[in-house]
């Protein structure tokens, strides 16, 4: 076996050890060598191809043939070095030379003990003082180890029952020694280890102590201390070792080698330049703003800089990190990420520091150290407990999206660390980060607090707009196209600002037809277009440009572009960004339906929005079969956060929907509209991630860059306030207008009064802005509160059945579709339906005969119930096969 553990970060001392199955190897081969750092790899990486134990220890034990007066002098001076970690005392080097690591840095007890060793046994297999263990034998061990161990685990390990031989497991017995610096560490720790697997290429060194060595001991206790401060170990200084036993199995070779290849890969993120600089911004401030391309590493690494910081400082018993992320595929995503980054197990089980929690989902143990939860859910701690006593870090991630959840939680927070600065000892640190934040607007909301921005990205992503999209795929955009302004002409100026209500316009089709092209493209213009723009595009794109309706999204383009990319490009999934489930339903239906994408390819077009279940939307972190392109269609749920590691291209159509109030309907309900710079530059940032990628963007470059808002209009500026009024009275958090007051940009004040006045009209509010019965129950249910209010009053009368039908659908928009030459039509079809009988859920019929659009939607909905269940599976099928090939 053998075990490395390093001088400096140039050389590295290995450990030869003969293994008792390698009879092969001579007696006087189990010496010890130092290597340079290059020659130990080398070493490891053969090792690993071989996959053979016995040449291994030949070749370690060649090399330490090669230098053995070398290396005694070099342990004798490194050891008197001061600053050094690691370094093995003086004493110990000498007599580790005389006697073979007499020590025993390693000890390997007999053969094994089964597997499965009862957890209250490898519960106890650690001490804490140091102890040398003589492994003079390698089959057996020695006589001196037994008694520790013996008194250790209770039982002598000769007579454990399970103890059987030819197993693979084995001990190995790790000497801490790199704390010696550190007066008040424990000084000399010793692990002992079980591994399945052969010691072989269990190594220790010094590049490693810092970073992967650490976290192995952070990881194997589980208690986030790693060596800790003696007075944060439990009474009896014992790591609570249940976490221990069940991490035995997985820290196997591939483990370190795991968490080597990822430290790595971490070291190379951009973030990681600015980690001294951001942790010495927070240990001096409350408040700190992170920047950053997307990309950079600020979501996966700034969390985990904290939670090692504050276990280095011996004070990860202190530590516990909370993490907000705006969706909840987000949430859970990053906690595996960051999990896998440090080799623990999944979020929330055992012997994780790493934890999530989003509705209906919660993976968290006593032990999680850093969870990644929804605003939401945080909002809902901070019901629970207004201080966050236990709380020490608050890292707000995607800041820039300003939703009016993420807004008011700023204003608590605000609130919040004033009132947790006042006591020094437990101060609450707060992170706000973003690829696109207006840095100065948050750090002034905070007091001027620093503001510290990443430089660079992972890898470059290039850009191409519509134009450059129209002339590559050699795009015609048809003029009975959905697409195209001359579907259905409109005079000038409504064109570009109407979200255009488009046919398939039959007088068009004919001329189109009959080769009419030119009349329609003369009268009919796109108003952002200019000529000016686009002499280096071919005529046929020109032609394009000035026809398309930009605010109709051209499927037939789309289509076109994801068969261009998958016959031109090389492998890699593709991105597309979508406003809605309808529209991405559609695109899969047009994609199903085509030749390329269909049959086996189809089990790889993935919708992803935030209606489908967790479970269904992990799906597009899974990686297809070789020669199949995964495609993922999805919402701006994709947009931030998530990494789906195969994605080489997006496709961003430009669109999203977004919460607006609608004065008719007194309501906010969600409309499509066109996304911010913002919002573009976070969707383009999720190619690229792991190699280069490209952003196919479906909007011109002119609209990006003189049309698009930088950002968002924050949410709270343009939706109705009343839900946010009637949460800010649940959560007793005085009168509404003063504390929205105190926004980031505070909404204007009718806005505030209106919401109040609304309140006081249901009912939910009554005197000086005192929260009533009816106010709390609408305060749990997630709704309008004009709609909730009839919802609780259904469930009363005893009709809730008709009631939440039309609850649902005056909360999304209305199931009635009437196509300007069928108006006539649909009027009458609706009242044919209002004749129909209406039953109120108990077979009674409640409203025969009367005029009311709310109960017209009851009957189109019991009407559709119906045919659906009559209609039998085949012609389930003929109606999806007509509208696939329609
Ligand atoms: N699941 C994953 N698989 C592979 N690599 C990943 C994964 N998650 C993150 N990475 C790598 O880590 C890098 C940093 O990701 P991270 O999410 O921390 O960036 P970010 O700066 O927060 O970006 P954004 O602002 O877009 O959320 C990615 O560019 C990618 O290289």
């Amino acid at each position: 076996m053998v075990s490395i553990n390093c001088i400096n970060k140039e050389e590295m001392l290995l450990v030869g050890c003969q293994d008792k199955k390698i009879s092969s190897t001579p007696k006087e081969e189990k010496k010890f060598v130092y290597a340079s750092k290059d020659d130990v790899m080398e070493t490891l990486k053969r090792c690993e191809e071989w996959n053979s134990r016995a040449r291994a220890s030949r070749l370690v034990a060649a090399q330490a043939r090669q230098h053995p007066q070398e290396f005694k002098e070099k342990m004798s001076s490194l050891s008197g070095q001061q600053g050094m970690r690691n370094v093995i005392p003086q004493e110990r080097a000498a007599g580790s030379m005389e006697i073979p690591f007499k020590e025993g840095l390693i000890a390997q007890i007999k053969d094994g003990v089964e597997e499965s060793m009862p957890s209250h046994l490898s519960q106890q297999l650690i001490y804490k003082e140091f102890q040398p263990i003589v492994n003079t034998n390698t089959q057996i061990l020695g006589q001196q180890s037994r008694d520790i161990l013996k008194t250790k685990i209770g039982e002598d390990v000769g007579d454990i029952p399970r103890y059987k031989e030819h197993t693979n497991v084995s001990y190995l017995l790790l000497p801490i020694y790199f704390h010696h610096e550190m007066h008040d560490m424990v000084e000399d720790e010793v692990f002992i280890l079980k591994f399945v697997e052969p010691f072989l290429q269990v190594y220790v060194c010094e590049y490693l102590v810092d970073d992967i060595w650490w976290q192995v001991l952070v990881h194997l206790t589980g208690t986030g201390h790693g060596i800790v401060k003696q007075n944060l170990w439990p009474q009896n200084r014992g790591i609570d070792l249940c976490d221990i036993s069940c991490c035995h199995r997985d820290i196997q070779v591939s483990l370190i080698f795991q968490l080597e290849m990822m430290l790595e890969a971490r070291r190379t993120l951009p973030m990681a330049e600015s980690k001294a600089h951001f942790l010495e911004l927070m240990r001096e401030n409350d408040v700190v703003v992170v920047s950053g391309e997307t990309g950079c590493g600020k979501t996966t690494q700034v969390p985990q800089y904290i939670l090692d910081d504050m276990i280095q400082s011996g004070l990860g018993g202190f530590c516990n990190i909370i993490c907000t992320q705006p969706r909840r595929i987000a949430a859970i995503s990053v906690a595996e990420r960051v999990a896998n980054e440090r080799c623990e197990p999944l979020p929330g089980s055992h012997g994780s520091l790493v934890g999530y929690q989003v509705r209906l989902d919660n993976a968290q143990n006593p032990r999680t150290k850093l969870l990644f939860c929804t605003t939401g859910i945080l909002l809902r701690k901070l019901v629970g407990d207004c201080d966050l006593e236990n709380v020490s870090h608050i890292v707000i991630d995607e800041v820039h999206e300003r939703s009016v959840l993420g807004d008011f939680l700023l204003i608590i927070l605000r609130d919040l660390l004033e009132r947790r600065s006042v006591n020094k000892s437990s101060k609450l640190k707060l992170i706000l980060m973003s690829a696109t934040v207006d840095a100065s607007l948050f750090s002034h909301y905070f007091g001027d607090c620093p503001v510290i921005t990443a430089k660079g990205r992972t890898h470059p992503v290039t850009t191409f707009f519509l134009e450059d999209v129209y002339n590559k795929i050699e795009y015609h955009l048809a003029s009975d196209s959905l697409a195209s302004l001359t579907t259905n002409p409109m005079p000038k100026k409504k064109v570009a600002k109407n979200i255009v209500d488009n046919s398939h316009g039959r007088q068009n089709l004919i001329k189109s037809g009959w080769g009419d092209e030119k009349i329609l493209e003369e009268d009919i213009v796109n108003i952002h277009y200019d000529k000016n723009l686009y002499h280096a595009y071919n005529e046929r794109t020109r032609q394009n440009l000035k026809n398309m309706n930009e605010e109709v999204i051209d499927y037939d383009l789309l289509e076109h572009l994801i068969q261009h990319i998958d016959e031109n490009y090389e492998p890699g999934a593709i991105l597309v960004f979508l406003p809605g489930m309808a529209e991405i339903q559609l695109l899969l239906d047009h994609l199903t339906s085509s030749r390329q994408f269909g049959g086996e390819a189809s089990e790889w077009l993935l919708p992803l929005y935030s209606s489908i279940a967790s479970s269904e939307q992990r799906k597009v972190f899974l990686s297809p079969p070789k020669n199949i392109r995964k495609i993922v269609v999805a919402t701006n749920i994709a947009e931030t956060s998530i990494t789906i590691d195969d994605v080489v291209y997006v496709i961003d159509c430009g669109k999203h929907k977004e919460n607006r109030y609608d004065p008719q309907r007194r309501m906010s309900s969600m409309v499509e509209a066109w996304i911010s710079k913002a919002n573009a530059k976070q969707r383009g940032g999720r190619a690229g991630r792991v190699r280069p990628g490209i952003c196919f963007c479906l909007y011109t470059r002119y609209r990006y860059e003189n049309l698009m808002h930088p950002f968002q209009v924050p949410e709270m500026l343009r939706v109705p306030l009343v839900e946010l009024c009637l949460q800010i009275k649940a959560l007793s958090l005085g009168d509404a207008a003063s504390f929205l007051g105190k926004a980031l940009e505070p909404p204007r004040e009718e806005s505030v009064c209106s919401a109040i006045t609304t309140l006081y009209e249901v009912g939910a509010l009554e005197g000086n802005e005192e929260l009533t019965s009816l106010g709390y129950h609408l305060a749990k249910l997630p709704v309008d509160v004009r709609i909730g209010k009839m919802m609780l009053y259904g469930a009363l009368f005893g009709c809730l059945a008709p009631v939440l039908t039309i609850a649902a659908c005056l909360s999304h928009k209305s199931p009635f579709v009437s196509p300007k030459d069928e108006k006539y039509n649909a009027e009458r079809a609706k009242l044919l339906l209002l004749s129909e009988k209406i039953d109120g859920g108990n077979g009674q019929n409640i409203a025969s005969g009367q005029q009311s659009d709310h109960l017209l939607l009851v009957v189109a909905y019991n009407r559709w119930m119906k045919i659906l269940k009559q209609v039998s599976m085949s012609t389930l099928l003929l109606i999806m096969f007509i509208r696939k090939f329609h």
